[in-house]
């Protein structure tokens, strides 16, 4: 199709969406189709864009929407700005059998956390686990779509990335930390997995984001203001406001969220060769894309791969995991509640996204609809 062809299509969609408002559920597939072409256009080999769509949409599919396609623009943005390259050479650059060192050649981590993933399981499958550290990287996405590349391997996957400064170590004013986010996946056998992936932060910034776009507060304990105060401000850094660590503050914890956020900083940062601390590049973030002054290679990441066999026979240890799962699943719960298992929510959910479609917020539409405008792609 010539380019009057794309841009009228394009030009046509938009108007079909914003005249009769139909098109707001999306397939999964459309949304990584579009994801891929729009990678495409900035550079990316076919298989790195089919790559870093099936990564980002994952997110999407698992219902966190913080970190999906809504993200889809600010990866262009890092590429705008110069700081993502399409066609990076993702190499080992030092290791031993059980450990390593990535440089991701300033790729983008949607595709770095994958391969890197690939080779900490190949280190698994030789000696009985792998870790390597990644510099000289860029955000990753949800940190659970990686660990969990381990268990069809019988393997407990782990991941963990530094991220750029947005959070208030317990008592600072200054942000020294990201949102450092760690995720555990562990195979069951007759259960499905337990998968455990958060932030070491009361909420991650995406979740302000989402906020944002909806125009409302933020719950007390996800960040202070400026003077340290708390406050329901969804643009705190704007504001000159930091977020918080898990437990929010000292008296509920806020220094063991702390702690977990330098942990995943360190083994991110500091034992790759990447940034750390206040010095991790900025993301996507509108308004915070020039990166400090660094005293390393852009963001790191961290990936482990166990093998359980290691351990124990992996049809046992696989056995008792369904036994635990089953026997947390069924504990006494509060009046109206149940009680459930790291990685339940996100697993219903995408039962239903794959059956049903997807729901985008208008923003984030408005979003794709820039993209698809600039490079000629339609929705
Ligand atoms: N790349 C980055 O720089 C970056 C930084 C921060 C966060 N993230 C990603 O953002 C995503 C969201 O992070 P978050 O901190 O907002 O997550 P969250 O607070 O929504 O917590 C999600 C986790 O809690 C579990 N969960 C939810 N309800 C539960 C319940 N009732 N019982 C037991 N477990 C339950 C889920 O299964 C999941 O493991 C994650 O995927 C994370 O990897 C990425
Ligand atoms: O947005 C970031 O800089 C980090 C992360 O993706 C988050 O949402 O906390």
């Amino acid at each position: 199709m010539g380019k009057l062809g794309k841009f009228l299509q394009t030009t046509l969609s938009f108007l079909q969406r914003h005249t009769f408002n139909v098109f707001l559920m999306f397939t999964a597939e459309q949304l990584k189709t579009f994801t891929q072409h729009i990678f495409q256009s900035i550079g990316f080999s076919e298989a790195d864009a089919q790559l870093a769509a099936k990564t980002l949409i994952s997110a999407d599919l698992r219902g966190v929407d913080s970190h999906g396609i809504a993200r889809l623009a600010g990866y262009v943005r890092l590429f705008d700005h110069g700081r993502l390259n399409p066609k990076p050479n993702i190499r080992i650059v030092h290791e031993t059998p059980s450990t390593g060192v990535v440089d991701g050649d300033a790729g983008v981590g949607l595709v770095v956390g994958p391969k890197t993933m690939e080779m900490v399981i190949e280190k698994a499958k030789n000696v009985g686990s792998g870790w390597i550290s990644v510099q000289n990287s860029n955000h990753f996405g949800i940190a659970g779509y990686h660990a969990m590349l381990a268990l069809e391997h019988d393997m407990i996957g782990m991941a963990m990335t530094n991220a750029a400064p947005l959070v208030a170590p317990t008592f600072s004013l200054e942000k020294m930390l990201g949102t450092n986010p760690i995720a555990v996946a562990v195979p069951a056998n007759e259960e499905p997995a337990f998968v455990a992936d958060f932030a070491s932060t009361a909420a991650a910034y995406g979740k302000f984001e989402i906020l944002q776009r909806k125009n409302l507060p933020a719950p007390l304990g996800w960040a202070q203001d400026a003077n340290g105060e708390v406050t329901t401000d969804a643009n705190p850094i704007k504001n000159g406001g930091a977020l918080l660590p898990l437990g929010s503050d000292r008296e509920h914890g806020s220094h063991k969220g702390y702690g977990l956020g330098s942990i995943v900083d360190i083994f991110s940062g500091v034992l790759s060769g990447a940034n750390y601390g206040p010095w991790v590049p900025p993301f996507a973030t509108a308004g915070f894309m020039a990166a400090a002054e660094g005293v390393g290679r852009g963001t790191g990441h961290f990936f482990g791969a166990m093998r359980i066999d290691g351990f124990r026979p992996a049809d046992e240890f696989k056995g008792h995991m369904d036994n635990w799962i089953r026997r947390f699943r069924s504990a006494q719960a509060v009046e109206g509640k149940q009680v459930l298992v790291p990685g339940d929510p996100e697993r219903e959910i995408e039962a239903e996204r794959l059956r049903d479609g997807l729901d985008l917020l208008d923003p984030v539409v408005k979003s794709l609809e820039e993209l698809g405008q600039r490079f000629g792609i339609t929705l």
